[in-house]
């Protein structure tokens, strides 16, 4: 990209760069139904890329609650909607969160707003489940975290490949999920389709 056209774009708005947008896929903006599109998706887009404003710490610091609990705890079927960094389309599903506390739990809608900060960023499915995973481990020094995510890629149903049943699934498991089949054999019937266990 040359320079002259690198500092035209920086004096650009996100606005112009959508009206822009319009005109290269051959719209015209300036009819009715699209005169306030890129206002709508300049809003829109902050909204799905705002995790990156936000961090790990800031949303869990003050939910911590001294408790005596040694079992598990599994918040599941938390669904999410992300976008994946290749296409910038949608990729979305369920996510199950799992952790063993250490002296203190988490309040647990804590679990579902971790998810989405992460998930308002540019992602792969792989990344989305490390960090929320990483993020548990590391602010409460649980004695182990497990991640599950479900999900379908619209870049593989609605372009590309065009296969509409398919479903991803990725895990990370920390600590003891990692180090007792035991712990790991309880999340996963806790996690199994219901009349499966
Ligand atoms: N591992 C991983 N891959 C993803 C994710 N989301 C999208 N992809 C893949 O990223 C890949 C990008 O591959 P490229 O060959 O560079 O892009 P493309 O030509 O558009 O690929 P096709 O989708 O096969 O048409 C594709 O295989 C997508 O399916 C994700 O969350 N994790
Ligand atoms: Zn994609």
């Amino acid at each position: 990209m040359s320079t002259a056209l690198l500092s035209a774009l920086a004096g650009a708005t996100i606005q112009d760069l959508y009206r822009e947008l319009l005109l290269r896929i051959g719209e015209d903006p300036s009819r009715d139904g699209l005169l306030k599109t890129p206002e709508r998706m300049e809003e829109a887009l902050k909204f799905l890329t705002s995790g990156y404003e936000q961090d790990a710490l800031e949303i869990l610091h003050e939910a911590y609650f001294e408790s005596e609990y040694g079992g598990m705890v599994v918040v599941r079927d938390i669904e999410f909607y992300s976008m994946c960094e290749h296409h910038m389309l949608p990729f979305f599903g369920r996510a199950h969160i799992a952790y063993v506390p250490n002296k203190k739990v988490i309040g647990l809608s804590k679990f579902p707003r971790l998810l989405n900060m992460y998930a308002r960023r540019l992602q792969v499915q792989e990344r989305l489940t490390e960090q929320v995973a990483h993020a548990i481990m590391q602010t409460t020094h649980a004695q182990g975290v497990a991640v599950v995510i479900e999900a379908s890629h619209l870049c593989m149903m609605m372009r590309g490949v065009e296969k509409q049943n398919s479903t991803t699934s990725t895990s990370t498991m920390l600590g003891i999920f990692l180090s007792e089949t035991q712990t790991r054999s309880e999340l996963l019937s806790i996690l199994a389709p219901r009349g499966r266990r």
